[in-house]
């Protein structure tokens, strides 16, 4: 798990480790930039005689954190300048002291640097305390450093990027590689931040849980899940592994319901009934023979089978679909995902009431997973798409709380939400993923997890991160361009156990 922090965090859990923990201010500094020198070695020490660095500081901690490692490159025997951009008079104190220490050392600090003479940059303008978009002298700053050639690094955040949500606010360094202080800022790896991030390095300068002081971070991160997974009995059966029920595909619409059940079945559900329309049955049977098949007119006699269900992957907005999202919710208490179509006619004026009841199921404990994409979701919450997209977090736990459940609120970094507590932000994924029935697929795994026994948020995190690795997986067989939905539904555990014997 890594903590994904937001700047008012941040500052929050420095000032903690410096008035609370006794940890001086200027001792994290010099943490940092050491760090960063660490990082710098690594990859220059062997070339040391040919490398020049050029360090861009503003004047707020960020610039003291280039102007800390300025000095130590520079008494380790590297090349550097250093140029100043804004006002010293206005500068932190930190700044000052950092600035009266560099000039017992060889570095250049006058303005006649060129940056096309380097070949190292270092972006420290602003980290976490950048508040505004950037503009004049800052911005033609950001411009140089950007044609520069060299390798780029940027200090804690690139500059332009903001910490808490990864938009570029006027203009931003494209950086190679980040290393960035404490804990990973929400904003290098929320696009378009993580483009701009490069390789992202978590440099540990002393600031750690110890400094929450019971606020911990609102989200988290996955980078690894393995053990994340539900225990698999080796002596169990496919009852063991649970009755899966997917109510998917109108007529025309029968991939929906296969890369659902198929994706349920390589999660590890024990046996996953589809209900579908009548049309679909030859071809379900063709494409799934695994799943058991009924029609809509067996559907309540197969929620009294089913241990967990999921309604919507292609069931239209027809009647029929009305008829089935009716029963479901009004003839069973089962845990429920609900997607794509079903969302969009609980979103309609005539589903008002059923969601209405949907409500009252989940205040009186119905597990509920919502998986709406932003379209999905701006519908449901009659808000547009851009609100949604810009505020996904405060959107997904609205959601969340209307149906006291859990909202997979999906897009390129998917969001869970509960009611209360922390994020989920799932890092794993690419652009292949942007392919017709890739939501599909997800719901059956958030399925396949539900019917092993999973409780909703650990079934919707997991499923999310499970989803995204088989994405990438894919990708790897197929490329970002070539990736199809059922490419992703067969990539799921595939390095697995894998995973597991490099673990042991
Ligand atoms: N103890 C600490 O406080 C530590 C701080 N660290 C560094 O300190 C940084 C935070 O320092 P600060 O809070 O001083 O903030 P920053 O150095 O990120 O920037 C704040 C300064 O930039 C100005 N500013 C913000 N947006 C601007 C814009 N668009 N155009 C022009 N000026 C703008 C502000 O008025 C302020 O003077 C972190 O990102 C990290 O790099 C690290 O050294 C670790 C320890
Ligand atoms: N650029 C991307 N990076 C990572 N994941 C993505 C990206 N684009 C889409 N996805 C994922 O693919 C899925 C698409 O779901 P959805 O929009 O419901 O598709 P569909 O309705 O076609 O099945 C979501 O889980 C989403 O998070
Ligand atoms: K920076």
């Amino acid at each position: 798990m890594r903590y994904l922090v937001t700047a008012q965090e941040m500052k929050q859990y420095d000032k903690n480790t410096i008035e609370y923990l006794g940890i001086p201010g200027p001792v994290l500094m010099e943490r940092a930039a050491l760090a960063a020198e660490d990082f710098l070695k690594e990859r220059f020490d062997a070339v040391k005689e040919r490398t020049k660095v050029l360090i861009f500081a503003g004047m707020g901690n960020n610039g003291g954190d280039g102007l800390a490692l300025a000095r130590l490159l520079a008494a380790d025997g590297y090349t550097v300048a250093v140029r100043l951009v804004g006002d010293p008079e206005k500068a932190t104190e930190q700044w000052k002291s950092q600035w009266q220490t560099l000039q017992h050392f060889p570095v250049k600090t006058d303005s006649n640097t060129q940056a096309d003479e380097y070949n190292v940059i270092v972006d420290a303008l602003f980290g976490v305390g950048l508040s505004r978009p950037v503009e004049g002298i800052y911005a033609e700053a950001v411009e140089e450093m950007n044609v520069a050639e060299g390798f780029k690094l940027a200090l804690d955040v690139p500059s332009g990027i903001c910490s808490d949500t990864g938009r570029v606010l006027g203009c931003a360094f494209l950086a190679d590689a980040t290393i960035t202080f404490g804990f990973c800022k929400r904003g290098l790896v929320m696009y378009p931040g993580t483009d701009y991030a490069g390789q992202v390095h978590i440099a540990n300068v002393g600031i750690g849980p110890e400094s929450f002081l019971g606020q911990s971070p609102e989200m988290y991160t996955y980078d690894s899940c393995e053990q994340h997974l539900p225990d698999r009995t080796s002596s169990g059966n496919k009852g063991t592994f649970g009755k899966a029920l997917l109510v998917a595909g109108s007529n025309g619409m029968a991939g929906a319901a296969i890369l659902a059940a198929r994706a349920a079945y390589r999660t590890g559900a024990g046996m996953v009934k589809v209900i579908t329309a009548e049309e679909n049955r030859q071809i379900l049977q063709q494409g799934i023979p695994e799943a058991l098949y009924g029609s809509c007119r067996q559907l309540s006699e197969s929620l009294e089978w089913a241990d967990v269900i999921a309604i919507g992957p292609g069931i239209g907005r027809e009647e029929q679909a009305r008829e089935c999202l009716k029963k479901v919710v009004e003839k069973s208490r089962k845990p429920l995902v609900l997607d794509a179509d079903a969302l969009n006619l609980l979103a309609e004026e005539n589903g008002k009431a059923l969601a209405e009841k949907l409500h009252t199921q989940g205040a009186e404990g119905r597990v509920i997973i919502l998986t709406p994409h932003v379209g999905e979701l701006s519908r449901l919450l009659a808000k547009t798409i851009p609100e949604c997209k810009k505020e996904l977090p405060e959107c997904g736990r609205e959601l969340a709380e209307r149906f006291h459940g859990v909202a997979v609120a999906k897009d390129a970094r998917t969001i869970v939400c509960k009611e209360q507590g922390e994020f989920y932000l799932n890092t794993t994924g690419n652009s292949g993923m942007a392919t017709a029935g890739s939501g599909d697929v997800l719901t059956g795994v958030i399925l396949g997890l539900l019917a092993q026994g999973m409780n909703a948020i650990d079934a919707a995190v997991n499923g999310v991160y499970l989803h995204g690795r088989a994405g990438e997986l894919a990708a790897k067989l197929h490329t970002e361009y070539g990736v199809m939905a059922g490419d992703i539904a067969d990539c799921l555990m595939k390095d697995y156990d894998e995973k597991e014997s490099v673990k042991k």
